[in-house]
């Protein structure tokens, strides 16, 4: 399996390089040069696997040779052990055609680890065998920096550098992020956006003598491992509902588009997806694109969900190679215009995208209700994000076909904004009981390259 870049100017890697490089050399971003297909005889034999099990079987045509079947078990068991449901990703129900996919059972509390945990693994293996050390620099606005931390804090041959927006994370994200003690994790506050903070990360990765010089690497969802560890429970929970032989929806809390481009990527493997729904916040740029073909980042509004407070998305930039057939140099045309402004969608390109995905909206009243109204008719406890999931799905349901939820974040990461919605308090679970009494320890830094470059290049002077 190789690996091409979303801007066709880059190297084409393997599956190992593709994941230790992070960013594309031209700024793009890998995807797998043709996307595997499981017929659906494959499918149906997922049905009463393990997760464990179900995941090797949809990850392994993406791996190639960079492992063997017995290492890449290992790692996916390794990866899984810490999750605290047997199912890893389990169904609730919540209405007779409704279900939600919990995916908060991880050691952070978020979607996130689903990911995380796994390339933790895998960064450790490939490592281990080259000898080499790497340095990940990463952007957040909550989740992907604690998830982060949590898999690669202690690693001998990594530093892990994670820029989070000021005052813009919840209290329980922010102390997940600045209490591991090991010295080779660092919380930078960064004064700006999640956006900024992105932006930075993709400049650093822009700035070949940097990162040469101190090995970079990135775990966000510009890495290709991140989006292909969340194809699986796409598989196990529309399995679980009876697909191949049966169509399932998702509805996915969007913000930098890797989770729902997971679900397509799903999709184009053969999985019967009826639709994909993407659901945004206030913050509502994918809406209104895949709306009006107008993608015009105008500022972040904070809400109280704020992981999803994006606007310049960056997966969404492989949603586009694919929606313009595979045309590299269309979509770094449409990228050199996001830095002039913004830029419109073709109406070809349009059409394939609202052919694979729907899109919905929810304002902060908005969630707020579906949070009581979820927790007053069902007894689940939504955090914000999953909540916006929840209002989308529920104006995009049709009768027959199954309507999945991702249930993204733990509601006890935004105790406030949950605890204003429903009355409840969603007390942290006990591995984390002790999370406000652990102390901090945050970098602050400003939002200019040079500033960060210079503080990282000190910190992994080893
Ligand atoms: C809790 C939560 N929900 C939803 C999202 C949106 O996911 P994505 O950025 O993959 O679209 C995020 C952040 O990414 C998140 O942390
Ligand atoms: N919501 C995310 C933003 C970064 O997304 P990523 O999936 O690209 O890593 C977060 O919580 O940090």
């Amino acid at each position: 399996m190789r690996y091409v870049s979303t801007r066709g100017q880059a190297p084409v890697l393997s599956f190992e390089e593709a994941m230790l490089t992070g960013l594309a050399r031209d700024g793009g971003l890998y995807l797998p040069e043709a996307i595997p297909h499981m017929a659906p005889a494959e499918i149906a034999a997922l049905a009463g696997l393990s997760y464990e099990e179900a995941a090797f079987r949809v990850m392994r045509p993406y791996i190639g040779d960079a492992f063997t079947d017995a290492e890449f078990e290992a790692i996916i068991a390794r990866a899984y052990a810490g999750f605290t449901h047997a199912a890893r990703a389990p169904l609730v129900q919540l209405g007779p055609n409704h279900h939600l996919l919990e995916l908060f059972h991880g050691p952070t509390l978020a979607f996130k680890d689903f990911a995380m945990q796994l390339i933790g693994q895998l960064f450790e293996a490939a490592l281990k065998r080259n000898g080499k050390r790497v340095c990940i620099v990463g952007a957040t606005s909550g989740d992907t920096g604690s998830a982060a931390i949590e898999a690669f804090r202690g690693l001998e041959a990594v530093d892990v550098f994670i820029l989070y927006p000021q005052g813009r994370v919840s209290e329980v994200q922010r102390r997940q992020m600045s209490t591991p003690a090991e010295d080779n994790v660092h919380a930078l506050a960064v004064e700006g956006h999640f956006d900024d903070c992105q932006a930075r990360v993709k400049d650093m990765f822009n700035d070949f003598e940097f990162r040469d010089a101190v090995g970079l690497a990135g775990v966000n969802s510009i890495n290709w491992a991140r989006v292909l560890a969340q194809v699986v429970y796409y598989f196990t929970s529309a399995v679980s509902l009876g697909a191949p032989h049966r169509e399932v929806s998702f509805t996915v809390p969007t913000g930098n588009f890797g989770d729902i481009f997971a679900g397509y990527i799903a999709k184009r493997m053969g999985l019967p997806i009826a639709r994909l729904v993407v659901a945004t916040n206030q913050n509502d740029i994918l809406h209104r694109c895949l709306s009006n073909a107008e993608y015009r980042p105008d500022g972040v509004i904070p809400s109280i969900s704020p992981s999803m407070d994006i606007q310049v998305s960056s997966n969404f930039e492989r949603a586009l190679f694919e929606a313009y057939g595979r045309d590299g140099s269309a979509v770094a045309q449409l990228m050199e215009e996001l830095k002039a402004g913004g830029f419109t969608v073709s109406q070809g390109a349009l059409q394939t995208l609202q052919e694979n995905f729907d899109s919905g909206r929810c304002d902060e009243n908005q969630t707020r209700a579906a949070i009581r109204r979820t927790w007053d008719t069902t007894g689940e406890l939504l955090c914000p994000h999953s909540a916006i999931g929840v209002h989308v799905a529920e104006e995009h349901m049709v009768p027959v076909v199954p309507m999945i939820t991702l249930a993204t974040a733990h509601p006890a990461k935004f105790p406030a904004a949950v605890e204003e919605a429903s009355g409840q308090h969603p007390p942290l679970p006990s591995h984390m009981a002790d999370l406000y009494e652990r102390s901090e320890r945050i970098t602050e830094v400003e939002n200019d390259l040079g500033a960060i470059e210079t503080l990282i290049k000190e910190r992994t002077a080893h």
